[in-house]
């Protein structure tokens, strides 16, 4: 039996490893972002809390994090809690947004050594100062890493980023800052929390749902979709080179012919 494992093992690792390099004869898709979902069902599935759930899928985070910066990705945006996550239990609530200072209290010294830059997208007047700390020192220790830029969304919304941006550029159009017939994609996009990041190439999401929830409504809208069963605490190295090398055989034409 055990000899069957290191089998299969073997296997597993020599089909990583091939499927790795395959991909690394190709572009790599400069911003992937993921949709990390399937915590709570990984739980449920081993009669376990659902924050269970999340505290597994917190060590994948960590796991795909030093897949895609040996890859070379350029941007890893995650979708760490959304809008809507505020109307979930207050106990499981509290629990996720204790999460960002447990990854970091841990992981910061690994993501320095590793040249990575933290990063947050959302709306942070709402988050409790214990979870913005943690983060803003992370953004401060890694603001002049020049790896992967490992971007969290935390309390964002894609329609609330939206209204946000046009709120803004209004005021900026009413303060004569800006005239209309000035506005372009490229302008606009500087008022969004993604200002200056590229968009997502691909976007992944986890647990078999296909829907966007919400996310990046803008920034995705040339991005190649890539949905699969696997639940995020179960996501895995070969799993992202998966869904890279199906990326990659797909011919993207921006509307084009
Ligand atoms: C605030 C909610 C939340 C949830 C969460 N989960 C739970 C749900 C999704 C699966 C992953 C684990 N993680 N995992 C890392 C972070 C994190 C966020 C910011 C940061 F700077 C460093 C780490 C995280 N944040």
């Amino acid at each position: 039996m055990l000899k069957k494992i290191q089998e299969w093992r073997g296997k597993e690792t020599s089909k990583s490893l091939s499927l790795k390099e395959e991909i690394m004869k190709h572009p790599i898709p400069e911003h992937i972002a993921i949709i990390m979902d399937g915590n709570g069902r990984w739980a449920k599935k081993r009669a376990l809390p659902r924050v269970a759930g999340h505290h597994e899928g917190m060590k994948t985070v960590r796991k795909i994090t030093k897949a895609a910066n040996s890859l070379g990705v350029k941007v890893l945006t995650l979708y760490a809690f959304s809008t809507e996550n505020w109307k979930r239990p207050k106990l499981e609530v509290d629990f996720l947004l204790k999460l960002p200072e447990e990854f970091l209290g841990t992981f910061l010294p690994e993501l320095i050594e590793e040249n990575v830059q933290v990063r947050l997208m959302g709306n942070k007047t709402d988050l409790p100062d214990h979870t913005l700390r943690a983060v803003e020192h992370a953004m401060d220790q890694t603001k002049e890493n020049t790896g992967l830029v490992l971007n969290f969304a935390l309390n964002y919304g894609g329609r609330d980023e939206i209204l946000r941006a046009v709120k803004a550029l209004a005021d900026d159009v009413n303060e004569n800052r800006i005239s209309s017939d000035q506005l372009t994609e490229e302008i606009f996009s500087e008022y969004l929390f993604s200002n200056l990041l590229p968009d997502p190439d691909l976007l992944i999401r986890t647990s078999g749902e296909i829907r966007l929830s919400n996310f990046m409504l803008w920034q995705l809208a040339y991005a190649e979709f890539y949905f699969t069963d696997v639940l995020w605490p179960d996501f895995n190295e070969n799993n992202l080179y998966e869904a890279i090398n199906s990326f990659q055989l797909r011919g993207r034409r921006f509307g084009g012919i």
